[in-house]
């Protein structure tokens, strides 16, 4: 039974589930196309019967018979493939929504790293979440055509041996042909769809790219390279759509040619069964008429076929997401305010030096700053700490492992705010607003303490200042404050700042340092930085040291020091080694 049987790989598995999401609007498609196809295979006997025996010459009443059920039937089908196709529409809907929640469910339950692993760019993962998700969901609008086409070789092969026996071997001469071409063409298709499906993820990460760097990059006189890689993953894309397509006209034309043969044929032989007295002319009628709806169906056949190739592709690209690791259960007995403990957090990348390892207790009201020359791992260990990247060693907040922890409670325990600010279109007071919420009141005070009203004071509008797509119509400064003053909403009890200051001048970062640090007196806060000012106020400090050149494994100890000083034990930092490049270099 399509609903039960358990498919092996990770694609079919996942179209068996997506359907089975919408097993109750499917059968309903199913039940009215059954119907619409009843209707629609009785109006050929119709005309034949009323060729045979319906109009007569001299009497009205055998056409206005034939007429008033042939209008029925017609009645019949319209209602039918509207039930159909309302249903088939809601079940894709219904799908779609099913799949889109899936994915996006399991992108937030996963850190960066493996995310990345996974889907390769962002650009790509959005394709997964559109064109693939839009993929599967036309092959399942689709599937009920195969009950139309079960249906249709259901009624015509005994209707046909009822109209002549000699007149079936000639429409199942078709089956081994019909049968070759299909064993022919899908691997092809497959293979062409999966480049297409690849193309356009690639396509897709470029034209995320061109809308995100285009600013930066035209800075140095580098935007046209981006324009450049779109145009060429635009062409590649064309190019495999024209391979995929020259595939399926192919397979199309000569599926749709062999019934039309298979009439031709039936001509011949009914024509002269005709001759012979053995069959009659409406007989004959009816089958030219029932071959034509044979030809549909076998049309019908390739499109789901097809469909049915690219669904696989898509569902694998979408699954290989899926797969990712089950959100974590909700952990029970959280506790009040607590110590947070790292012990030996340490990240380790292929190809890279490693990071860490970080140990660390802090408590509530203390602040603790993570510096380290450039490239020596502050924000790797810092996103470690808020569970964004894989790491070995431990974060716990008390003994509650942060690992253990569901997003949601993640969340509200640990706030991070990045070093890339970055906002949505809307007004300032919607980006503070968007993890949720707030009386108006927290929503001045976290503000306050952002020093929005410094940093805002010479926009007319204050709060209700629109930001532009992405926060581009902020300075650099403004959007870190926002992103700052967002995170102070959450009320969590640990805050890790990624270099949140970076863009302040000195009198608005002293101001804004005094206010924050007076605000999270009973909050730990943990500060990856060089910044002077934000040393002189911490607590405590920890050094990273520099990282090892490529290639050599990472001694990345940490080294602490002495409260409030802003002296480290560092020795001078060696030169960074480069990174390894990750998506497509800008050059050549
Ligand atoms: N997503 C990633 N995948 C692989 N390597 C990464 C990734 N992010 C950072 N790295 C590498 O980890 C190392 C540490 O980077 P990180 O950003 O943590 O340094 P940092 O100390 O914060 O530097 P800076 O002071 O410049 O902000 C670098 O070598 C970097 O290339």
């Amino acid at each position: 039974m399509i609903f039960s049987r358990r498919p092996a790989d990770p694609a079919t598995r996942l179209m068996h589930r997506t359907l089975s999401r919408v097993r109750g609007h499917f059968l309903r498609s199913v039940a009215w196309a059954a119907l619409r196809q009843s209707a629609f295979l009785a109006m050929p006997w119709l005309l034949g019967r009323a060729v045979d025996a319906g109009v007569q010459a001299g009497s009205p009443r055998g056409a206005l018979l034939y007429g008033g059920a042939f209008l029925a039937a017609a009645c019949v089908e319209y209602a039918g493939t509207r039930g159909w196709q309302l249903w088939a529409a809601l079940a894709d809907n219904r799908a779609g929504t099913w799949l889109r929640t899936r994915l996006l469910t399991a992108i937030l339950a996963v850190d960066t790293d493996t995310l990345q692993r996974r889907t390769g760019t962002f650009g790509d993962l959005t394709t997964r979440a559109t064109r693939d998700v839009d993929t599967v969901i036309v092959w399942i609008h689709g599937l009920t055509t195969w009950v139309v086409i079960g249906l249709t070789a259901l009624v015509l092969v005994p209707a046909v041996a009822g109209l002549d026996p000699l007149l079936l071997l000639v429409a199942a001469a078709t089956v081994p042909v019909l049968l070759v071409v299909n064993r022919v063409f899908p691997p092809l298709f497959g293979r062409r769809a999966e480049h297409l499906a690849a193309a356009h993820g690639a396509r897709g990460s470029a034209a995320e790219q061109l809308l995100s760097a285009l600013l930066p990059l035209r800075g140095v006189g580098a935007d046209h390279l981006l324009v450049e890689r779109h145009h060429r993953h635009s062409t590649e894309v064309t190019r495999a759509t024209k391979r995929l397509a020259s595939v399926s006209s192919v397979w199309e034309a000569v599926a749709f040619a062999v019934p039309l043969l298979a009439v031709t044929a039936g001509l011949l032989v009914g024509g002269l069964a005709v001759a012979d007295g053995r069959i009659t002319v409406g007989a004959l009628t009816t089958f030219v008429l029932w071959m034509g709806t044979v030809s549909l169906a076998v049309n019908a056949m390739i499109a789901r076929l097809g469909d049915f190739a690219e669904a696989r592709v898509a569902a694998d690209r979408i699954a290989r997401v899926l797969e990712l690791p089950e959100p974590a259960r909700p952990y029970v007995g959280l506790p009040g305010r607590d110590v947070l403990r790292v012990d030996g957090l340490t990240v380790r990348r292929p190809d890279r030096a490693v990071v860490g390892p970080l140990t660390l207790t802090a408590a509530p009201g203390e602040w603790v700053v993570l510096t380290g020359p450039t490239g020596s791992g502050k924000s790797t260990l810092l996103r470690a700490v808020a569970q964004l990247v894989p790491a070995s060693g431990t974060a716990a907040y008390g003994e509650v492992p942060l690992a253990r922890l569901d997003p949601e409670q993640l969340y509200a325990l640990v706030g991070f705010v990045p070093e890339g600010p970055l906002l949505l279109h809307g007004t300032v007071t919607e980006n503070l607003l968007l993890p949720g919420d707030r009386p108006a009141a927290e929503v001045a005070a976290a503000a306050h303490t952002a020093g929005l009203d410094l940093a805002l004071a010479q926009l007319s509008d204050g709060l209700d200042t629109q930001v532009g797509e992405r926060g581009w119509a902020l300075s650099g400064g403004q959007r870190q404050l926002v992103t700052l003053a967002r995170a102070l909403l959450r009320d969590s009890p640990v805050l890790l700042f990624d270099d949140v200051t970076s863009a302040l001048d000195a009198a608005t970062e002293a101001a804004v340092l005094d206010r924050l640090r007076a605000a999270t007196a009973d909050r730990i806060v943990l500060f990856a930085t060089h910044a002077p000012a934000v040393r002189a106020r911490a607590d405590r400090e920890i050094t990273l040291a520099a990282p090892p050149v490529s290639g050599t494994r990472g001694t990345a100890a940490a080294t602490p020091t002495a409260p409030g000083t802003g002296q480290t034990t560092a020795t001078l930092p060696a030169p960074a080694a480069p990174p390894a490049p990750e998506q497509e270099p800008l050059h050549g």
